[in-house]
């Protein structure tokens, strides 16, 4: 494994160097000594099963353990050989400018009132501004919200990006994203920072206003060119029915910045057709409209996607990627680089563990021991090829300007040009291609990342994991507890597609890319059934400690340390990962806490609403996720971590029912140790962990009154189940 990759050459010549974690060896080890303790428990479940009468108890314990054996093992598989990379850009740099390829940046934005225009347009600025020759970058921003509004705000961009550029370059800003920059800052020492400030502060108040008025008035559009593009907004026009919209807002051939001294990259605004009789597939479907219209206009070699709310971090960061991607010893092979997912503005203890520190960290270390990080959806460059077929097996595409070798000689204005981008944009377009099954990004899924990494993994191809200390791109997360929630569902719900399709990580996984891939690839698409063992252990033992006594053996029987030993080496060992990791031990509580709860929430939803799908009676869509922030006191909340219920919503019923339960098994516990001389430990530590945890839900049922409480409908609700819940219990067991 990765012997392509001199690890000897630090202060050589070498682009890059990697080396194993530290914790390989003792990792191995505890995984043979966990395995054992796994097989002994099932064995002893299976006799029981067969022996014993508490047939319906211990199928659900069996089931249930079964469940976390499976998500223990394929998190085993990633820990099996970690690695941690450095890449050393200075030595890219050394070489003449000329050398460097082109890239192409596309940007994903599909709602200009979930996704404010300005946040695209800092997007844009940061990338444009990048630490590499600016002829050679071209931006193309898809828009799925096919929005006037968005193009205004990218006009504005692009008139701002002639001040910015030069500015940035010869100040050697870092913060290139210009929103970061001026509010960081309270005063600026320099003249021109301060005219430039002013200049963006009046750019904002334009857009903005053009935004809360919801239509871009005529006396705002200065240049009557510009004009005649807006009037493609006729009055059928709809989001979910247009044509296609591809307008070039700034064009490296002719467009020189205002001290006429750097050639300006190519801005490019697009809009996909789009009909309401045909799939458009999602971001999927945007980003292969992204491939087709830039190989047509520029077919870069070199590729980064991004989604609108990503903002560049820091200037060298192609650099770094080209360290790997342009490396002739692994480059033929080497399909794509992915940064991190990093999160601006996340509280400090992260309440809503949406660092994802396990699902982009952690595991991605592990699976760039084997082929490579899975890909995020955003931060990633690709080499362009690694979209039509295998590294061995070109697929070519159905016309040849769409190929991945196609040299690009014409204008970017040429009538013939752009005439054929607006083909290629066309909804119709993909019918009968190979497009989205064996050329570009795969549909089938809400979470097309996830799945098309893996199918190129699949493929043969490889990736690597950068990792700068200085993180390379900033994004936005959920802010309060509804829309995380419903965020995961969506993903949950995409993986179960992936779960259960021809191409299901288990088998297909297995057989293209060996045991170990297969395994680390098979752990998100069944998060879904994650809700098993948290809904079991949640109810089960509390349910039956109220009627009918423990389910749990006693101290005096081995198996009670079993389960200790499990539990503990389980939960110690995800904590030992994260705070390696970097991460603290406040915020890994926090992470634990999260994964109960969208066990009861976001998995078990998403598990029946993939049933629901499967049975043809309902089908979920791409949600996007809000990035506004507009609620003065929500953000207080999210700052002062508290949890943020807000809205009445059937996602918080089983949770809340949970919490229910354990408070009253807790106490039932307590008083059988206390009066009636019962030692009930497992039962009692199970009831208290699960109180502990829930001690937010508990504040938000009772104690608070600000609109973040659990809304008193959840309450009630909550309470009947709850009540019919053990009332059927007191059925069941007596
Ligand atoms: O029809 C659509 C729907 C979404 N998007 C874009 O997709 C991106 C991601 O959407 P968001 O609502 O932010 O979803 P998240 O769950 O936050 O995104 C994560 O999960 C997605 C897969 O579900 C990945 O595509 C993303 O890269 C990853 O950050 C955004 O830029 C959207 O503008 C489109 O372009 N077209
Ligand atoms: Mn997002």
């Amino acid at each position: 494994m990765e012997s392509h990759i001199n690890k000897d050459l630090v202060g050589g010549t070498a682009l890059h160097t990697y080396h194993p974690c530290r914790r390989i060896v003792p990792y191995r080890i505890y995984a043979v000594i966990h395995m054992c303790g796994i097989v002994t428990l099932i064995n002893n479940h299976v006799h029981s099963l067969v022996t014993a009468d508490k047939t319906l108890i211990t199928s659900l314990l069996l089931l249930a353990d079964v469940v976390l054996a499976y998500m223990w093992i394929t998190t085993a598989a990633l820990r099996f050989n970690p690695v941690h990379r450095s890449e050393y850009p200075e030595r890219y740099v050394a070489q003449p400018e000329k050398d460097f390829p082109k890239l192409d940046v596309f940007i994903c934005t599909a709602d200009p009132y979930k996704e404010p225009p300005m946040m695209v347009v800092n997007t844009a600025l940061s990338v444009m501004a990048y630490d590499y020759p600016s002829e050679k970058i071209s931006v193309y921003i898809s828009d799925d919200g096919g929005s006037s509004l968005t193009l205004f705000a990218l006009m504005e961009a692009a008139k701002f990006s002639k001040h910015w550029l030069p500015f940035c370059k010869r100040n050697n800003i870092q913060d290139r994203s210009a929103e970061v920059y001026f509010s960081s800052k309270s005063h600026f020492g320099s003249d021109e920072a301060q005219n430039l400030k002013m200049m963006y502060g009046e750019m904002k108040s334009r857009v903005e206003h053009v935004v809360d008025s919801g239509k871009v008035e005529a006396d705002f559009i200065t240049r009557d060119k510009s004009r005649r593009v807006f009037d493609l907004w006729t009055d059928k026009f709809t989001r979910h029915d247009h044509p296609s919209i591809i307008e070039v807002l700034q064009n490296s051939e002719t467009d020189m910045d205002e001290t006429n001294k750097f050639k300006m990259p190519n801005l490019i605004y697009l809009s996909r057709e789009k009909s309401k009789v045909s799939p458009h597939n999602f971001k999927a479907g945007a980003l292969n409209t992204l491939l087709r219209v830039s190989a047509v206009l520029t077919n870069s070699p070199v590729i980064l996607t991004l989604d609108c709310d990503m903002y560049s971090n820091d200037p060298v960061t192609p650099i770094r990627a080209l360290c790997y991607l342009t490396d002739p010893e692994i480059k033929s092979g080497l399909g794509f680089v992915q940064f991190p997912q990093k999160f601006q503005g996340v509280s400090k203890n992260d309440i809503y563990a949406c660092e994802y520190k396990r699902l982009f960290e952690v595991s991605m270390i592990g699976f760039d021991g084997l082929m490579g990080p899975n890909y995020h959806g955003t931060g990633c460059f690709f080499n362009r090829r690694v979209f039509y077929g295998p590294p061995s097996n070109l697929i070519l595409p159905e016309i040849d300007e769409l190929g991945p070798n196609q040299i690009v000689d014409k204008s970017i204005k040429a009538q013939d040009v752009l005439a054929l981008a607006h083909k290629v944009a066309g909804c119709m377009y993909e019918r009968n291609t190979n497009w989205g099954s064996k050329i570009g990004f795969r549909y089938g899924t809400l979470v097309e990342d996830y799945y098309t990494g893996f199918k190129l993994h699949c493929e043969g191809w490889r990736s690597v994991f950068c990792t700068p200390k200085r993180a390379a791109f900033y994004g936005d997360v959920p802010k309060s507890l509804i829309d995380v929630v419903n965020q995961q569902k969506r993903w949950t719900f995409g993986f179960l597609e992936v779960a259960f399709s021809r191409y299901s990580p288990m088998t297909y996984g297995i057989k293209c890319g060996g045991l170990l891939l297969g395994l680390g690839y098979s752990q998100n698409p069944f998060w879904g059934i994650w809700s098993i063992p948290v809904i079991v252990y949640g109810l089960l033992p509390q349910l039956s400690l109220l009627f009918r006594g423990s389910v749990f053996p006693k101290t005096s029987d081995p198996c009670f340390w079993l389960y200790t030993f499990l539990f503990v080496g389980a939960y110690a060992q995800d904590l030992l990962d994260f705070v390696l990791e970097g991460g603290s031990y406040r915020r890994w509580w926090n992470d634990q806490r999260m994964w109960l709860i969208r066990g009861l929430s976001s998995f078990f939803f998403g598990l029946i609403e993939f049933t629901l799908k499967t049975l043809n009676l309902s089908t979920l869509g791409f949600n996007v996720t809000s990035k506004t922030n507009d609620d003065k006191e929500q953000s207080e909340r999210y700052e002062q971590e508290i949890f943020d219920f807000g809205s009445s919503s059937y996602m918080f019923l089983p949770m809340t029912m949970v919490a229910i339960v354990n408070l009253i098994a807790l106490v039932w516990g307590l008083y059988c140790l206390f009066s009636l001389r019962e030692v009930l430990v497992l039962d009692l530590m199970l009831a208290s962990f699960a109180v502990v945890n829930c001690l937010p839900i508990y504040k938000a049922m009772i104690l608070r009154k600000d609109d973040g409480k659990l809304p008193q409908t959840v309450c009630f609700l909550a309470g009947i189940i709850t009540f019919g819940f053990i009332v059927s219990g007191y059925f069941i067991f007596k």
